[in-house]
């Protein structure tokens, strides 16, 4: 009989993480040790990412696993400072996901948080207000329940805070209601999705549509 080989879940986690932490890199989203990255682990636990590593040229062991309300499972092990912020989004997406759909942009099945530092997503946040209203895009389409340029998606934006705890109370009553993710001011975005494929693809189309933003307001201030 043919031997037949089960994939590892850990070691999958571990190369999807190291995988998007290049694709960011290579947009210039993870500057110094700027970035975070996490995913599901079949049993439940998180993968995410060491804190204070490259996360551009992340390592096997620069990956470590926390349970899902973010303590390290092995003892020493420091996970990235913002790893509350990862576990909130899965533990709602459990409590609240109907079947992984995610009509409208209300809560979906997640299994993987990105979050990076770009300019675009730096600079635009300074600016006062509690949003940043993307209108009339195309690529507006990429969101979970957009199918159409013709409508404007709000990316709610929270005031940065050293105290991550609390920083994920200020989030948590939008929680369910951010389909294009969310973004820190003058620190960087966090988006999700149901795989890292998807995660990765939803990053893109906000920092591609950030990058717009800040180019048309150049344009006419
Ligand atoms: C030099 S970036 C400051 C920390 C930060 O915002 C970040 O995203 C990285 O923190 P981590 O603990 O995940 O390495
Ligand atoms: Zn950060």
């Amino acid at each position: 009989m043919d031997h037949v080989t089960m994939p590892d879940p850990w070691a999958g986690a571990v190369q999807d993480i190291i995988a998007a932490g290049r694709r960011m890199d290579r947009f210039g989203w993870v500057p110094a040790t700027a970035g975070n990255i996490s995913r599901r682990l079949p049993d439940g636990r998180i993968a995410i990412t060491r804190s204070g590593g490259h996360k551009g040229h992340l390592a096997e062991d620069g990956v470590i696993a926390v349970t899902l309300d973010g303590q390290a499972v092995q003892a020493g092990d420091r996970p990235s400072a913002e790893t509350l912020l990862h576990c909130q989004l899965y533990a709602h997406s459990d409590a609240h996901a109907p079947e992984g759909r995610a009509p409208g942009g209300r809560a979906e099945e997640i299994g993987a948080v990105l979050h990076g530092h770009s300019v675009a997503a730096t600079v635009l946040s300074m600016l006062p207000g509690e949003a940043i209203l993307l209108t009339g895009y195309e690529v507006l389409k990429v969101f979970a329940g957009q199918d159409t340029h013709d409508t404007t998606v709000r990316v709610p934006v929270f005031d940065n805070d050293q105290d991550i705890a609390r920083l994920s109370r200020v989030v948590a009553p939008h929680l369910g209601a951010m389909p294009a993710g969310y973004v820190i001011r003058g620190h960087g975005v966090y988006v999700w999705g149901r795989t890292m494929d998807v995660a990765l693809a939803r990053l893109e189309g906000l920092e591609f549509l950030l990058a717009c933003e800040l180019e048309r307001r150049k344009l006419a201030p």
